[in-house]
């Protein structure tokens, strides 16, 4: 491609809406253009950089026999109505209305309308296990697009979707996407992490998620040396609380004038944090909970939400809570609360003499023991782990990665198989719903996340299988016919071999060379001063200096030394 003609307007300033070097560099460089909030055009190069991400993911699906398909983006109300979701994602979900005034939604997902089609096609177990899969975009009215492509509204999404008669059979599968997202992964170039999930609103029960790992990314992880991973939604808590030996003391309710926060109470009663239990209130589809835990610890509510199987257990809302319980959320406490299921977290099994709130206000009880003072329902835990805590596979300390979520893999069970009323003709002849699974890939997420891994102060560095040009031809002037006619020559060998760029524009060689950085060319050809000595100058993104090579008697050693250059080039380094 010739750079005097390409559609790729690069820019010298920062966009001020990019609040991450991803998003500036994609914007900078001529990738991406916002539209919208959260909505963006990409220029040829982001196109060129995504067709390749496209292909990669593609290949790997085909490779494990998955069938490409293309579902419609507009979906119609009765199936998510039929599945239950219509209104489980509030404004999440874009919704319109067609000139008959029917409802359709833009799809955020296609797991009601793929069971919908396979449940009157698929009709025997002799035609499972089958996974079909789409890469198209995606709707989701995100309350805050950010970080560019990282969080858009409308995204191209890799989704795929299996069909099995048994557990066994998906597990198979399930195996083989695993491995497939790896591959891609690899195949991409980028330090990745696979880490245990949380299977949230969807349900069903084990799920994957494949990080690259990158500084602002969104995602907090917790890994050990031994293999363990998991994001912190779901990272386990391994933490034994050793048994307190104190004597139980008289409970006693003090005066605690707007003393509501944590901090406040250990300040005022000048007790340690980890004598506090905090007391939180939940409403869910069985009605109230209240979750209990240390005060120097965090709540999950990922833990909690799953504990119960319940997506919609929400905070209590301040007004919410002083009319059901007639106090302020600062003054909350289970002893003699009314009505609520108390879930306790591990860390406050063995407490003893600890202050809560005092169910009144400006109140709070001292000295209050378990089963003396109040009743638990049920222990488990519903602690957000932290780095340093000791590893629930083998017990050394947790590390802590931030990360950025390009995949993610579900077993689903029977879930939209039943809601949707889809089954097959088991081998015993009975009618049984689908089991299934279901493997998302951020086709356009992961452009983003690539950049936000690999770059520096100049600009993006491409891996160089998805790199939009894997090197680039740089005349230090076209004014000098020897080296714009050597260029040319060179553009015709190389473009034939390699995907070129030929920068012919009528620019200085410091413009040309910090274009090329900024886009992430993996490899320079240099036309300079020393071609009167008939040598270019060939040069890796990342490299200080460049290498001569003499092209006078020809160019197989040039050929050489760009193959033995690329073949070298890591961005990872
Ligand atoms: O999408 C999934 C699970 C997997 C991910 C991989 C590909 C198949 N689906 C979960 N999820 C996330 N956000 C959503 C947003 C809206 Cl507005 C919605 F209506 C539904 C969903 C929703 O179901
Ligand atoms: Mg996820």
């Amino acid at each position: 491609m010739r750079m005097s003609k390409y559609y790729a307007p690069t820019l010298k300033e920062v966009p001020n809406d990019a609040e991450i070097k991803s998003h500036e560099l994609l914007i900078r460089g001529g990738f991406i253009r916002k539209t919208a909030s959260g909505v963006y055009t990409y220029l040829p190069l982001g196109n060129k950089v995504l067709k390749k991400i496209e292909r990669i993911v593609r290949e790997e699906m085909e490779n494990i026999e998955s069938q490409e398909i293309l579902m419609p983006i507009i979906q119609p109300a009765e199936i998510w109505q039929e599945s239950g979701r219509w209104d489980d994602y509030g404004p999440e979900m874009m919704k319109l209305k067609d000139r008959h005034n029917r409802d359709f939604t833009l799809g955020p997902t296609h797991e009601e309308m793929i069971t919908t089609i396979v449940k009157n096609e698929l009709r025997s177990y002799k035609q499972l296990p089958i996974s079909l899969f789409q890469i198209a975009n995606k709707y989701r009215d995100e309350i805050r697009p950010r970080f560019g492509v990282l969080r858009a509204r409308e995204f191209i999404m890799k989704d795929a979707y299996s069909f099995h008669d048994s557990e066994e059979s998906l597990d198979e599968t399930y195996k083989a996407f695993y491995k497939a997202y790896e591959k891609i992964l690899e195949r991409l170039g980028v330090d990745y992490l696979v880490v245990e999930a949380d299977t949230g609103a969807i349900g069903g029960s084990d799920s994957h998620e494949f990080q690259v790992k990158a500084e602002y990314g969104e995602s907090t992880i917790y890994y050990c040396d031994c293999g363990y991973s998991a994001t912190d939604e779901k990272a386990v808590s391994n933490v034994i609380f050793e048994e307190s030996n104190e004597t139980e003391q008289e409970m006693k309710k003090v005066d605690t004038p707007d003393v509501k926060t944590i901090e406040d109470v250990a300040n005022f009663l000048n007790v340690d944090k980890t004598k506090i239990v905090k007391s939180l209130l939940f409403k869910g589809r069985e009605g109230w909970v209240l979750a209990l835990i240390r005060g120097d610890y965090e709540l999950n509510t990922s833990k909690l939400k799953a504990y119960f199987g319940d997506q919609t257990l929400s905070m209590g809302e301040p007004e919410e809570i002083k009319n059901e319980f007639g106090v302020e959320i600062g003054f909350i406490g289970p002893v003699g609360i009314k009505n609520v299921k108390i879930v306790a977290d591990y860390s406050i099994k063995n407490m003893k003499n600890f202050v809560v709130g005092g169910m009144e206000k400006d109140k709070h009880y001292v000295n209050v023991n378990i089963n003396r003072d109040f009743k638990i329902d049920v222990y488990t835990d519903i602690r957000m782990v932290s780095k340093g805590e000791p590893c629930p596979k083998c017990g050394k300390p947790l590390k802590e990665i931030k990360g950025i979520e390009v995949g993610q893999v579900f077993k689903l069970g029977t879930k939209y198989s039943e809601k949707l009323h889809a089954y097959y003709t088991a081998e015993d002849g009975k009618q049984k719903p689908f089991i299934m699974g279901c493997y998302g890939w951020g086709v356009s997420r992961t452009l983003g996340a690539i950049v936000e891994q690999l770059h520096d102060d100049y600009g993006i560095i491409w891996p160089r299988n998805i790199a939009p040009f894997e090197l680039v031809i740089i005349p230090v002037s076209m004014k000098q016919k020897e080296l714009s006619d050597k260029a040319e020559e060179l553009y015709k060998l190389l473009k034939g071999k390699y995907d070129v760029l030929y920068d012919d524009r009528d620019a200085s060689p410091g413009f040309k060379f910090k274009d090329a950085d900024l886009i992430g060319i993996p490899l320079k050809i240099i036309l300079g001063k020393k071609m009167k000595e008939g040598k270019v100058e060939v040069k890796l993104r990342y490299e200080r200096n460049s290498e001569e090579v003499d092209i006078t008697e020809g160019f197989e050693e040039l050929l050489k030394i760009i193959e033995k250059k690329l073949n070298e080039y890591d961005p990872k380094i």
